[in-house]
């Protein structure tokens, strides 16, 4: 299926030899909404197309915080692997409710399909980074490899990753994340996303959506790193739930060679604990997307 949406190039940054681009288009899973991006293809780039890592951002972020933030982009270029940044919902769909707390609505997408009908004509940020964004690149001529592809992501964006690649039979050659909410069916911020954007709530999440679900009935090989650190705040309320993630992992009879969780000694939930172990994710990935 092609998706000739039309893509306006709004900045450009050299940075490391490659490009650091933002672009905008009307995306259709979005419900016609503009969303923004941010690319960064290495200096590779300019001799072929290059695998690509997606990166998705935690609540209350935007396609910046990764890109700006994350110390991914030197690495990257060293392994020559673009980054795809997506924003973290859809903006100004007008929804009462919409804007009304930090962790629902505006800049907390879920990376799930709506199905109650006031939220399901803008909310369906799966099928706009699963499908959307790499069939409008691919008909943009841009040179990236989405048969090469890999996903990362950062709390709320950390429970994106592990879930859609889960989930997405195949589409992604291996997931890490920094400190995912693990097991949303059982975390505030996880019941409150889908009792808000699901009709049947957490019970039609647990399917589809809960990484410790979707793990302990997982039938083929994995390649999945998660890094926590032990003062994060977020992790000690139990939004993060980890633990649960692994122990489902250890009993559907995944070792550490397939799903390694490592907690960090002293590292919150911040940046500055994700840049920390950026470059170690990013060449984790590159075994899978350069094999
Ligand atoms: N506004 C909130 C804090 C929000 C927050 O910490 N967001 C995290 C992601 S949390 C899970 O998805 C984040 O990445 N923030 C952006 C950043 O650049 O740090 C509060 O008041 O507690």
């Amino acid at each position: 299926m092609s998706n000739t949406a039309v893509l306006e190039k709004l900045s450009s940054n050299r940075a490391f030899g490659g490009e650091l681009a933002k672009y905008k288009f009307k995306s259709a899973a979005l419900g016609g909404l503009d969303t923004n991006f941010n690319l960064f293809l290495p200096g590779k780039a300019s001799g072929g197309n290059v695998p690509v890592l997606v990166y998705l951002a935690g609540l209350t972020c935007t396609e910046d915080n990764g890109a700006q933030k994350g110390s991914f982009l030197g690495p990257a270029a060293k392994e020559g692997i673009a980054i795809l940044f997506p924003d973290t919902s859809p903006r100004g769909a007008g929804i009462p409710g919409e804007d009304d707390s930090w962790d629902f609505g505006t800049g907390a997408g879920f990376y799930i399909n709506a199905t109650k009908p006031e939220w399901s004509k803008h909310y369906n940020m799966r099928t706009h980074v699963l499908f959307e964004l790499p069939q409008v690149l691919e008909a943009a001529g841009l040179p990236l490899d989405f048969k090469r592809q890999s996903i990362f992501g950062h709390s709320m964006g950390g429970h994106g990753a592990l879930s859609l690649y889960l989930s997405s039979s195949k589409q992604y050659r291996s997931a890490s994340a920094f400190a995912p909410i693990s097991n949303p069916v059982n975390a505030p911020w996880g019941k409150k996303a889908f009792d808000g954007y699901l009709q049947g709530g957490s019970d039609e999440a647990r399917e589809q959506y809960d990484s410790t679900e979707l793990i302990s009935k997982y039938k083929d090989t994995v390649h999945i790193l998660v890094d926590y650190g032990t003062e994060d705040n977020f992790y000690k309320n139990g939004q993060l739930l980890p633990e649960n993630f692994l122990k489902a992992a250890r009993l559907a009879g995944f070792d550490e060679m397939q799903v390694r969780v490592r907690e960090q000694e002293g590292y919150d939930h911040s940046y500055y604990f994700i840049s920390t172990f950026g470059e170690d994710h990013i060449h984790f990935h590159a075994n899978f997307l350069k094999a």
